[in-house]
């Protein structure tokens, strides 16, 4: 079997690679012609991908699911060009995530678009639940942003699980900027459920540790 972490460190590479270049795009002002060709290089590019492609519903090799890696999950997935990608740390007050968004993730000029805050907490408070033995699934999240969140920010992002009833979890989670913790730029509360093990099993078919 091939080496799983040497494959895991070429999918962040080429993460990281793929990241910047987003980031790259989305602040040029090169000049059209130059633009026009360079999509023709992406698409040469795109086609060296070979071997099989993934299934829909089939977990990537290099991940652990439910309970571990999404090496391509837009939030914190290394391998992902869109994650910017959050850094997971569990403390005895829940999960602390760090980042810094981009020029890509913008919203309002010079501002995170929101939709990166919510998808940021979503997956952090996502991750507070699977951390207390109970991977689960947003069935509802209430984001208030109180501040602009400015991009190429260092981020901290807090998620604490408050309640668990049965399979039904609540988290609550903020983002706030590392130098000054104290001000509030997102405060989030989300309610979660955990599925059943005949649920999980129907949702997740690629997720070989719940089949029979
Ligand atoms: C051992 C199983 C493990 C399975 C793995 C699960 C998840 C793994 C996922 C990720 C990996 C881990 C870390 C997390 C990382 C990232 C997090 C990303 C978060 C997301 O990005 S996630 C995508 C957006 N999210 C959805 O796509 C959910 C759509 N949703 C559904 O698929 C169903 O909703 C489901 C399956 C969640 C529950 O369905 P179900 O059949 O298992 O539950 P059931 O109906 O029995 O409800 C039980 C009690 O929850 C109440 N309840 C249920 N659903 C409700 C709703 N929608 N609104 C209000 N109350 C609701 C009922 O009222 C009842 O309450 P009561 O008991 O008091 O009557």
């Amino acid at each position: 079997m091939e080496d799983l972490e040497l494959r895991r460190k070429a999918v962040a590479e080429l993460g990281r690679e793929l990241r910047s270049l987003m980031e790259t795009v989305a602040r040029t002002e090169t000049p059209t012609e130059d633009l026009q060709e360079l999509a023709g290089e992406v698409q040469r590019l795109e086609a060296r991908f070979t071997g099989r492609r993934r299934e829909r519903s089939e977990i990537p090799g290099v991940d652990v699911f439910p309970f571990g890696l999404r090496m391509y999950s837009p939030a914190t997935g290394h391998g992902s060009a869109f994650a910017p990608p959050l850094e997971i740390e569990e403390t005895e007050d829940g999960l602390v995530g760090r980042c810094a968004l981009g020029v890509a993730h913008e919203g309002p000029p010079g501002y995170a678009h929101g939709g990166m805050s919510a998808m940021l907490l979503d997956e952090l408070m996502g991750w507070a639940c699977a951390a207390k033995g109970l991977p689960a699934m947003t069935i509802a999240l209430d984001v208030r942003y109180q501040r602009p969140v400015p991009v190429e920010m260092p981020l901290l992002l807090r998620a604490r699980v408050t309640g668990i009833e049965g399979r039904k979890i609540t988290v609550s989670g903020s983002v706030v900027p590392e130098d000054d913790p104290q001000t509030i730029l997102v405060a989030a509360e989300g309610r979660f459920v955990a599925p059943d093990l005949d649920r999980a099993r129907s949702l997740f078919p690629g997720a070989k540790g719940y089949q029979n």
